[in-house]
């Protein structure tokens, strides 16, 4: 049977960058399924993502790691290889709120997400008869507001023990420590419920409608030490007016927090997003 690998790499612009590439493949047997690529010209950087196609047995992702290495040395490139065989572990984390979690849940029920879902982490016990309906292990880890430590220690613990390769805050409304982000740098996401960069933080919806503003969003983002600042990997918005409070305002951008976090989760997990500074490019 066929193997299927993806690689993903960015560096500085130069010449020969997709020749070597392609070269590389065809000298291992292998061909190109799909090809992205990208030349910014404000940063001078070259991004590229490549599906590849191999006849059984020919190599396995080791053997082709090992051989690209010095070609990607010699191109200072920021690179990765990954089997798409092998599905992504993703650890799915919410407080109260059920609606993207429910969503996820949904998808994933119906196959749409190509992962494994070890379990779902919340410090509210609310949400655990929905994942367990699901046949997934429910954590409920409280968090002590005089001293949340031990909650993050334990869901340290859980990310480690089920080897996670990503972690999804399905509204998980405590704030990470720096210590889990940089471990997980750019393997957490996180639904933030409005167009950022405007009204990041608590409580968005009800800003949104102190400000008057005309459109609501939601942006799906990596998760750094700063509070939704991250590199952002979807967003999408939806029309309000005068007329809606900011209840409609939560009922309206709850479509829209759904279908942008499971649109970025899946790009995440098909390695279409390449994250170069405090941006990404989207082979979507
Ligand atoms: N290190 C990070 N952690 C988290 C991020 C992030 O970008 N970096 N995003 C948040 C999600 N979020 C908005 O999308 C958010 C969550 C929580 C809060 C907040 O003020 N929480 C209070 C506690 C609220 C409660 O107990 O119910 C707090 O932590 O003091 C603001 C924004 C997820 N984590």
């Amino acid at each position: 049977m066929e193997r299927r690998f993806r690689l993903i790499l960015a560096c500085p612009d130069r010449l020969g960058i997709v020749a070597m590439v392609s070269n590389f493949i065809s000298s291992h047997g292998g061909s190109i399924a799909d090809a992205n690529q990208h030349s910014d010209s404000s940063t001078g950087w070259f991004f590229m993502r490549v599906e590849i196609v191999t006849a059984s047995g020919s190599f396995d992702r080791e053997q082709l790691i090992e051989q690209f290495t010095p070609i990607a040395q010699s191109f200072k490139m920021q690179w990765e290889i990954t089997d798409s065989s092998v599905p992504k572990k993703v650890i799915l984390m919410a407080s109260r709120d059920s609606h993207c979690l429910a969503d996820l849940l949904y998808r994933y029920h119906e196959g749409e997400l190509d992962c494994e879902i070890p379990c779902v982490i919340s410090n509210h016990d609310d949400l655990r008869s929905m994942v367990e309906w699901h046949g997934i292990p429910y954590h409920h880890v409280p968090v002590d507001k005089e001293d949340k430590q031990p909650h993050f220690d334990r869901v340290h613990q859980l990310i480690v023990e089920h080897e996670a390769d990503t972690v999804v805050l399905a509204r998980y409304m405590q704030i990470l420590p720096s210590t889990v982000c940089e471990l997980y740098r750019h393997r957490i996401i996180n639904i933030h419920h409005s167009f950022l960069p405007s009204f990041a933080g608590a409580k968005p919806y009800h800003q949104a409608h102190e400000r008057g503003v005309k459109l609501i969003g939601a942006t799906c983002h990596y998760v750094t030490e700063e509070l939704d600042a991250g590199p952002i990997i979807d967003q999408d918005v939806v029309r309000v007016s005068h007329r809606d409070q900011p209840q409609e305002m939560v009922r309206l951008g709850k479509d829209v927090e759904k279908t942008v976090l499971s649109r970025g989760l899946r790009w995440h997990l098909d390695d279409r997003v390449l994250v170069h500074g405090n941006k990404t490019v989207v082979f979507n």
